[in-house]
């Protein structure tokens, strides 16, 4: 049995524009991705795909929205627009990586796990809307926005505009953990966790039900490669390595960096909160809890990354 590694894909690393990206547009960098991941497997890992959906998850509720006051359609609750997107982002990948493990001659089985992910109903994120999604505007058309929508809030995110965001609570629990473990088993390459995972909560008499709300898929992520005994976690983005001093003259790129080191880079502020501060608290929770490495780079990195030549590697002490 090869290296279990759970490699999470950023939503936004998936779409070129903003609203006008289309489906096509998407697959295209889908496939780019899957070449990268079937890399990985054919240096023998066996491999665990999660993906983001945060512009995705925004434009299908933003159309959602547009046919109710158009068309007079239902409205679609935003649990049910993470659940699509899941199912639309997992069916590309799963379609781009059976294809790659075609046209490579390899046997390998693809196969997307609708993950619904237990968060608390009492959660205090539910009253703090902080996960960005959907396109990006200018300050200017995000004050317009807000006063035609007084339900809608918006954060400015990580200087590349302003964004919708909706309530992110912290994942407690993989509902369909025991499923994936099987799958990978059976030597499956395996996509769960879409889109952070569907939001759920347990009732009173322990049956679930959906909530409206994205969960961060790096948090997602990093639970799930914990509950699955991943020993690798891989986190990919727009960025090959993890900076200090990011976009000021002096970033200087990370190459190995302890879990100690880490923490003190956080409590310096080297990373905003809605972009890279999420994947280090993920990387860190992954460590701290079962994990032995995790490395943070761009999807055209993964196989140098695997063989310890590119990305930013987050390790629990140096040898
Ligand atoms: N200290 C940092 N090191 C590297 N990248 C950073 C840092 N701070 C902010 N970033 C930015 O954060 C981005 C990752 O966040 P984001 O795009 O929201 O994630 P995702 O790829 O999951 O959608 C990087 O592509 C980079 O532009
Ligand atoms: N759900 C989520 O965190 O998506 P992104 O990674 O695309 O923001």
């Amino acid at each position: 049995m090869g290296e279990l590694v759970v490699v999470a894909i950023g939503g936004n690393s998936l779409v070129k524009g903003n609203e006008d990206n289309t489906i096509q547009d998407q697959y295209e960098a889908v496939c780019k991705i899957a070449a990268n991941i079937a890399d990985m497997v054919e240096e023998g890992c066996e491999v665990v795909v999660t993906h983001g959906n945060g512009p995705q998850v925004g434009f299908t509720l933003r159309r959602g929205e547009i046919a109710e006051k158009v068309a007079g359609m239902p409205s679609v609750p935003l649990v049910n627009c993470v659940a699509d997107t899941q199912g639309g982002i997992g069916y590309q990948i799963q379609q781009a990586l059976t294809n790659e493990f075609i046209r490579r001659g390899m046997k390998q089985k693809v196969a997307t796990v609708i993950t619904q992910v237990e968060v608390s109903s009492d959660d205090p994120n539910f009253k703090n809307p902080s996960k960005p999604v959907g396109a990006f505007f200018t300050l200017e058309q995000a004050k317009k926005l807000e006063k035609e929508h007084p339900d809608w809030v918006f954060v400015e995110d990580s200087g590349r505009g302003y964004r919708r965001v909706v309530p992110s609570p912290q994942p407690i629990d993989i509902l369909e953990k025991d499923a994936i473990k099987s799958l990978i088993g059976a030597g499956y390459v395996v996509i769960a966790v879409g889109g952070g995972g569907i939001p759920v909560v347990k009732r009173a008499d322990q049956t679930y039900e959906g909530i409206d709300a994205v969960i961060d898929k790096d948090l997602a992520t990093s639970l799930l490669a914990e509950q699955i005994q991943a020993e690798t976690l891989v986190i990919t983005t727009g960025v090959p390595k993890v900076f200090i001093h990011f976009g000021k003259p002096n970033q200087k790129a990370l190459d190995v960096i302890t879990v100690a080191e880490t923490r003190q880079y956080v409590l310096e502020d080297h990373f905003p909160q809605g972009s890279m501060l999420p994947k280090i608290k993920a990387s860190l929770r992954f460590l701290e809890q079962s994990g032995s490495r995790v490395i943070i780079t761009n999807s055209e990195s993964l196989k140098a990354a695997i063989q310890h030549k590119a990305g930013t590697h987050i390790i629990h002490g140096m040898i």
